[in-house]
């Protein structure tokens, strides 16, 4: 049976779900997460997303085709065109500057999560790579759609993190990550038992890092 996308979560059941369902990710959903808290996940992620640009340029350099050169590109050009330029007026609106941003120093949490995924697709090729970066990629869009199924989660003006809900059930992040996920299930469906195992532990490792980013939010963890 060819591998899957699937297969990898369901090699590390428990702790996708404690990342999907995380308190940090409940509280936003019912509106009850300290501001400081989400302030402090804002800050961190900015230098979290500078970090993930650069794998994406180290994912252009792991490129063997054509294609994926260009998809490396596209993300590369995504996240520093797009996605960094709304998460600093994002960070605006809730009190924090861009002068505020560049002068931040990393948490512990995003310091291991970021160079773990670097140093995953230095050592690896572009499959260990996209495997590391795919809780990042999948996840957030999976949990805009886990709130949006949750009888307790508050959509509107009711919810001050409602925008962050409707960023990750966004068209365009939802097609990205679908787009993660085909070009995964490609890659997936030739390796063999032995290569897999291998991609499980990178894919566990990278998912136990996003609880830690969580609980680095909630303990507003430097
Ligand atoms: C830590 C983290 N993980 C995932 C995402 C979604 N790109 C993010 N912005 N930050």
């Amino acid at each position: 049976m060819p591998y899957q996308f699937e297969d990898l979560k369901k090699s590390c059941q428990t702790e996708w779900q404690a990342y999907i369902e995380h308190s940090f990710v409940q509280q936003l959903g019912n509106a009850s997460l300290a501001p400081e808290a989400f302030q402090h996940y804002l800050k961190q992620d900015y230098l979290f997303l500078i970090q993930f640009a650069r794998a994406f340029a180290l994912a252009a350099y792991k490129s063997p085709t054509l294609s994926d050169l260009r998809q490396a590109k596209e993300g590369l050009q995504a996240i520093v065109d797009v996605e960094l330029d709304l998460h600093i007026s994002y960070c605006k609106e809730w009190g924090i500057s861009e002068q505020e941003l560049a002068e931040l120093p990393e948490a512990r949490a995003t310091l291991a999560y970021t160079r773990y995924v670097l140093d995953t697709g230095n050592r690896g090729d572009l499959l260990d790579l996209h495997v590391a970066l795919s809780p990042c990629m999948v996840g957030y869009g999976e949990i805009a759609n886990w709130l949006n199924s949750r009888a307790e989660t508050i959509r509107g003006e009711n919810n001050p993190y409602d925008a962050w809900i409707a960023m990750y059930e966004s068209d365009e992040f939802q097609d990205a990550m679908q787009a993660e996920i085909s070009w995964l299930n490609e890659r997936l469906a030739e390796v063999s038992p032995a290569r897999f195992k291998e991609l499980t532990r990178i894919f566990s490792d990278a998912t136990r890092l996003e609880i830690d980013f969580w609980e680095m939010g909630l303990k507003q963890s430097d």
